[in-house]
């Protein structure tokens, strides 16, 4: 029996010819924060579905606190999980399905779900049905945290929320590490999950190629500059951490700088020169990858 909150061995999952996911193996510790990261269609959403219960794996086994993932009835006492669509009754005011959810998940705190609601901003007299999806999303949340389950798995949680909203989500995620739950989440904006958690995963096409700490990951991204120079720009290739630069096209004296890692031997070279306009452009995954492999 692993003393992992989630333990995966050798899990796979195939549909016909298409491997949604390929031999994970996998460990993530109690009170960690886990980021699952991948562009769309690389298996996230297929993981958590198999942590679930909700399908069998092709091959191999996952465990959560030691229970097999088959055995629903006792793995989903230490669950709480919030899907990437969210599908609540929609005839139903929030107020009123996190009641239901409350009976059927058990135990809930009434003083935290209250907490949780103002927090959130959630307005428990809408109906799901008139409610936007960040809101239905909200309601979501709150019904998945306000039991305070050992384990949560959350599929992509901050997509549908505003940036106020993503904070609170934040605060509410690291409190509940310190209190020793463990949160598994997936996403595929490397900027989303980078400041919140402790390690994160990266799949590729239903592979994990990398489980990298927070400092790792400070190395894996990759930092694009776009900077405009009052006139010619200079050379800059061979600047320490420079990966590449190309002229910014019809922008004279502007280039595109590829940044991996600390951009401080750069910055220090720019500063010998005018210039007249900088800009940071957040890399996507594909070009992360592309830079570290
Ligand atoms: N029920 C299914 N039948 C057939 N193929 C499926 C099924 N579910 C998922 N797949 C395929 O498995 C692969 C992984 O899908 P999955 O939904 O796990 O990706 P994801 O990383 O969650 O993507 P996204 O970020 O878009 O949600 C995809 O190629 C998908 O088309």
């Amino acid at each position: 029996m692993s003393d992992a909150a989630i333990a995966t061995a050798d899990l796979t999952k195939h549909y016909g010819r298409v491997a949604a996911l390929e031999g994970l193996d996998l460990e993530v510790r109690r009170g960690e924060i886990f980021g699952f990261l991948g562009p769309n269609g690389s298996g996230k959403t297929t993981t958590i579905r198999l942590l679930l219960g909700l399908i069998r794996p092709t091959r191999g086994s996952a465990t959560v606190l030691g229970v097999p993932v088959g055995d629903v009835v006792r793995s989903h006492r230490h669950l709480g999980y919030v899907p990437g669509e969210v599908a609540l009754w929609p005839q139903l005011t929030g107020d009123e399905v996190l009641r239901l959810l409350g009976n059927v998940g058990g135990w809930v705190d009434p003083g935290f779900r209250a907490e949780l609601i103002d927090r959130f901003h959630v307005d428990p007299s809408e109906r799901i049905r008139s409610m936007s999806k960040g809101n239905r999303q909200k309601v979501a949340l709150v019904a998945a945290l306000m039991g305070r389950p050992d384990v949560l798995l959350l599929d992509e949680p901050t997509a549908g929320l505003d940036p106020l909203m993503e904070e609170q989500f934040q605060v509410v995620a690291r409190d509940a590490a310190a209190r020793g739950q463990t949160i598994f989440l997936s996403s595929h904006i490397l900027d989303e999950v980078q400041d919140l958690c402790d390690r994160v995963g990266i799949l590729r096409a239903g592979r994990l190629v990398e489980v990298a700490a927070l400092e790792e990951l400070r190395r894996i991204g990759a930092t694009i500059l776009e900077v405009v120079f009052d006139g010619e720009a200079p050379a800059l290739e061979g600047v320490e951490g420079v990966a590449g630069v190309e002229p910014m096209a019809g922008v004279r004296g502007g280039v595109r700088i590829t940044v991996a890692g600390e951009p401080d031997a750069l910055i220090r070279r720019l500063a010998g020169h005018r210039v007249i306009r900088l800009h940071t452009v957040e890399p996507s995954l594909e070009e992360i990858f592309l830079t570290y492999y």
